[in-house]
C-alpha cells in the first residue's frame, strides 16, 4: 500500500510517500523561515500556497523514478487536519482534496499531534507506551485508554518550543531558537530558574519571564540557556516519569520538534534506565514537523476504513488529540495496566520501604537532573511534605503521622496507612471524600500539588491523602482549581467510566469548599492551549 501525506500546520510545507510493503518513507520538505520575529500566520500561509504543490510534485516524481516506467498506484491521500494555524491548514486541506480527487483515491484526515506520537510507537514496536510530545506549539503527555488518547498532563500556557523561541527573540536571535539554545548551553553554567510542575501539568511562563529578566540583568546568555534546558527538560522528564508511575507502564515514546534536542533525549533515556523502562525517540526527520508521520498514520487509518468525504473534511485549528476516535488500535489495549510492586515500592520521585507498620520514603537523587537542581528539589519537597502532611491532619484530613524527617538525605518516616491505593479501588464514595479533603486543605490555605489516584490511600472506612511534596501555601483560586484538575486528569486517564466518579468528587468538594474554585476548574478545562 502507498499513501501520500501532506503537512503544513505552521512552518513545514512537506509531502511524503509511505510504501508500507517496503516500509519506506520518502519525505520532501520546504521550511518557512521568517526574516525576523516569530511565525507570521499570513506569511506562513503564503509559503504553504507556493511550496505545497512543488513538494507534492517532487515526491510523486521521485516515486515515478523508482518505479522505472511502471505506473505507481497510490491508495490514499492523508493530510494534517489540525491543530495548527488556520490559514495554513486551509491551504493544506485544499491541496489534499484536489490531489485525492485527481488520483481518485480516498482522503484521510490526520491529527498532527497524534501523528507526532504514533510514528514513535509504530517504529519502536511498543505496545502501549506513555507518549511525551515536545513540539513548538504543544507539550503534553498522552496515554491510550478505551479508544482514545487521554491527556495525562500538559502545559498550562505555551508549548515548549514556543516558550524557548520567545526567549531567543528577546535576546535578538532568529527563529527557530531551539537549536541555538542547545548550542549556546554547551558553553554555559547552570543558572537557576523557577521550576513549575503541578502533578503532571507544568507551566513555562514564570521561567520565561525570569530568563528574560536574567538576560536584561546581564547574566551570560550561555548560562541562561543551560539553565533553561536543565529546568524545562528536567520538568518534562519528571512529568513523564510520573506518568509512567501512575499508569504502571514501562515504555516511553518521544515526539515533536523539541525532541531533536540531545539533552532532552539524554535526560529521558537516563530517567527510563534508572527506573527500568524502555525509551524510544524517532530519528530527527520524524521528530520535527514532517509529512512522513502523516503518511504513516494515514495508512493505518485508511486500513481501518477511517476516511473522509470531501464535505466532512474541514480543518480544525484547535483539534485536540483526545478528540480523535482511535480507529486503528484495539479498544482493549490500555496504558493503564495494574502496577506491579515488589518489596520496595517505586514511586515517581521516591523509593518507599515498608517495615513493621512504618514507611520510609527516600527521595533518591535523580541522575538525569542537574545536581544543583536535584538537591534543591529533593530538600524543598521533603520539608514541604513533612510539614503539610501534619498540617492537613490538623484540619481533619486523614494523613500518616510523621515520625522523622531528614531533609539533607531526603528521607521521611511515617506511619503506614490504608490498605491500597485509590487507583485500583475507585468508587464514587471515595472520590467524594477526596473532594472533601481537598476542600479542607484549601480552606486552610494550602494545596496538595499532586492529588492523583496513586496519592490517595484507601482503608476500611477512611481515605488518606499522602505525598504532599509538591504542596505549598496559596490562597489563589487558580492554584486550588489546579488541584481539582490534576485529580480529574488522573481519573480520566485511568478509569473506564470517569464521569460518575468525577461527579461525586466535585459534589464532595462543593459540600465543604468554595464554588469559585469549581467555576475556575471549568475555565481551566475550557482553555485552548494552542497558542
Ligand atoms: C501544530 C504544529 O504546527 C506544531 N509544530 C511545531 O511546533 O513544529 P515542530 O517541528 O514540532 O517543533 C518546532 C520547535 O522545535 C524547536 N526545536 C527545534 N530543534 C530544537 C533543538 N535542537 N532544541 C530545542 N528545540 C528545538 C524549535 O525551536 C521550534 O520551537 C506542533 O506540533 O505543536
Ligand atoms: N504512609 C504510607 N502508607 C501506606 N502506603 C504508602 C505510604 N506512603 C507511600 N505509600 C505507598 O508508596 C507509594 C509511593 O509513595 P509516594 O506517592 O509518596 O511516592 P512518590 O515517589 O512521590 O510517588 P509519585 O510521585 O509517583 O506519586 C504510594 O502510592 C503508596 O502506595
Ligand atoms: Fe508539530
Amino acid at each position: 500500500m502507498r499513501v501520500i501525506g501532506i503537512e503544513g500546520t505552521a512552518w513545514a510545507a512537506s509531502a511524503a510517500l509511505f510504501d508500507s510493503d517496503a516500509d519506506e518513507v520518502v519525505i520532501e520538505s520546504d521550511p518557512y523561515e521568517p526574516d525576523s520575529g516569530g511565525i507570521h500566520p499570513r506569511e506562513a500561509a503564503e509559503h504553504m500556497g507556493e511550496a505545497i504543490p512543488s513538494v507534492v510534485e517532487t515526491v510523486l516524481d521521485r516515486a515515478a523514478e523508482t518505479a522505472e516506467g511502471e505506473t505507481i498506484e497510490i491508495d490514499a491521500v492523508a493530510f494534517s487536519r489540525g491543530p495548527g494555524l488556520g490559514p495554513c491548514l486551509r491551504i493544506v486541506g485544499t491541496a489534499a482534496r484536489a490531489l485525492a480527487q485527481t488520483l481518485d483515491v480516498p482522503l484521510v484526515g490526520v491529527n498532527h499531534m497524534v501523528a507526532h506520537l504514533e510514528i514513535g510507537r509504530y517504529q519502536s514496536g511498543f505496545d502501549s507506551p506513555v507518549c511525551l510530545n515536545a513540539s513548538g506549539a504543544n507539550a503534553h503527555l498522552l496515554g491510550y485508554h478505551n479508544g482514545r488518547y487521554r491527556v495525562l498532563g500538559e502545559t498550562m500556557d505555551t508549548g515548549v518550543g514556543n516558550a524557548i523561541d520567545k526567549f531567543t527573540r528577546h535576546v535578538g536571535w532568529t527563529h527557530p531558537g531551539g537549536p541555538k539554545v542547545e548550542r549556546a548551553a554547551r558553553d554555559g553554567e547552570f543558572h537557576e530558574l523557577p521550576y513549575v510542575v503541578k502533578g503532571m501539568d507544568f507551566s513555562f511562563s514564570g521561567i520565561m519571564s525570569a530568563a528574560k529578566q536574567a538576560a536584561d540583568d546581564g547574566v551570560p546568555v550561555e548560562d541562561i540557556c543551560a539553565g533553561l534546558q536543565e529546568t524545562i527538560f528536567g520538568m518534562l522528564a519528571e512529568v513523564a516519569e510520573r506518568a509512567l508511575s501512575l499508569t504502571g507502564t514501562d515504555e516511553l515514546v518521544l515526539g515533536g520538534g523539541v525532541g531533536q534536542n540531545d539533552r532532552l533525549r539524554e535526560m529521558l533515556r537516563t530517567m527510563c534506565e534508572q527506573r527500568g523502562a524502555e525509551f524510544y525517540a524517532p530519528e530527527p526527520r520524524f521528530l520535527r514537523d514532517n509529512a512522513g508521520m502523516i503518511a504513516v498514520l494515514g495508512a493505518r487509518m485508511y486500513e481501518a476504513g477511517d476516511t473522509l468525504s470531501v464535505s466532512e473534511s474541514s480543518v480544525d485549528p484547535n483539534f485536540r488529540p483526545d478528540q480523535v476516535p482511535v480507529t486503528w488500535r484495539d479498544g482493549e489495549e490500555s496504558v493503564a495496566r495494574a502496577p506491579t510492586t515488589d518489596g520496595a515500592i517505586r514511586g515517581a520521585e521516591a523509593t518507599v520501604t515498608v517495615e513493621s507498620g512504618r514507611v520510609e520514603k527516600r527521595r533518591v537523587p535523580k541522575t538525569y537532573r542537574h545536581p544543583e537542581l536535584d538537591d534543591r528539589l529533593r530538600r524543598k519537597r521533603t520539608v514541604a511534605e513533612a510539614r503539610l502532611t501534619s498540617q492537613a491532619r490538623r484540619v481533619g484530613v486523614p494523613t500518616p503521622v510523621v515520625r522523622d524527617v531528614d531533609p539533607t538525605e531526603g528521607v521521611i518516616v511515617f506511619d503506614y496507612v490504608g490498605e491500597a491505593d485509590l487507583a485500583g479501588h475507585l468508587t464514587a464514595d471515595r472520590c467524594r471524600t477526596v473532594g472533601e479533603h481537598l476542600a479542607r486543605i484549601h480552606r486552610a490555605g494550602f494545596v496538595h500539588g499532586d492529588p492523583t489516584t496513586r496519592n490517595v490511600r484507601v482503608g476500611e472506612d477512611r481515605t488518606y491523602l499522602i505525598d504532599f511534596g509538591l504542596g505549598y501555601h496559596t490562597g489563589h483560586v487558580e492554584d486550588h482549581a489546579m488541584d481539582l484538575h490534576v485529580f480529574g486528569q488522573s481519573v480520566e486517564g485511568t478509569a473506564t467510566e470517569p464521569d460518575p466518579l468525577l461527579g461525586a468528587f466535585e459534589a464532595g468538594y462543593e459540600s465543604v469548599g468554595d464554588d469559585a474554585v469549581l467555576a475556575r476548574l471549568r475555565e481551566i478545562e475550557g482553555r485552548g492551549r494552542y497558542q
